[in-house]
């Protein structure tokens, strides 16, 4: 099986995870985009979706799904995305498509984060990914330089020859060479950081299911 038939197996799995009659939030990366495919075909169950960038916000609506802000849903029973890196406790590395922010604050109003990925996500200890932290752009050098003093190697980064900008007008330092012990003290560390939006560590909440899909079939780890 390829990748992307291991991603869409469990995005078909994840829509039984979906509450009728309610909004589902939805991630953004390639594994989230076969849950929306998916999503597609069950549309007129669902009231909505609250959506993680302006690149999920518009597959939706390209597939005739109703995307209403965040501001105006109370209840979301679910919040659907994939991962980076997921440990088998659940803690996630975020971000390598620059929604780390967006997705933190949909999930924090979801009652469930269901995690979709593919099997080689999963991971003893995180860190081979590089670490995302979004940043006021005035505070990148001073955020690098205290980024640095936790460990690891701090990268700007770049997209199309510029630093790539989010869609809350912030850039991304990745954090290279780390090795994460303690995912849930590095989360707070970071996020004490001033000029720091959000790190894509997903530890103090994290994953509640986690769907991975591997040649044998779907895997349900729960949290
Ligand atoms: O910012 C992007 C998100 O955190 C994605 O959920 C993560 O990068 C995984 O993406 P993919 O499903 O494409 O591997």
């Amino acid at each position: 099986m390829t990748q992307d038939q291991l991603k869409q197996a469990v995005a078909r799995e994840a829509i039984k995870y979906v509450v009728d009659g309610e909004y589902v939030g939805v991630g953004t990366g390639s594994t989230a985009n076969f849950f929306i495919d998916e999503l597609a075909k069950i549309k007129d169950r669902i009231k909505g979706a609250v959506a993680s960038s302006e690149a999920t916000a518009a597959r939706l609506r390209s597939h005739g799904i109703d995307v209403v802000e965040l501001n105006q849903v109370a209840i979301l029973p679910v919040y659907i995305d994939g991962a980076d890196e997921i440990t088998p406790q659940g803690a996630m590395i975020k971000g390598g498509g620059a929604a780390l922010t967006r997705e933190k604050i949909v999930a924090s109003v979801a009652d469930k984060f269901i995690c979709i990925a593919d099997g080689s996500k999963l991971v003893n200890v995180l860190g081979k990914f590089p670490l995302p932290v979004e940043v006021i752009p005035m505070a990148q050098a001073v955020v690098a330089r205290k980024l640095a003093k936790l460990g690891g190697e701090p990268n700007l980064r770049f997209k199309d020859g510029k630093p790539l900008i989010t869609d809350n007008g912030c850039v991304i330092i990745d954090l290279v060479n780390l090795k994460i012990a303690d995912p849930v003290e590095l989360e707070r560390q970071i996020n004490q950081i001033t000029g720091v939006v959000t790190v894509g560590l997903f530890a103090a909440r994290g994953a509640d299911v986690c769907l991975l899909g591997n040649p044998d079939g779907v895997k349900t780890l729960t949290f």
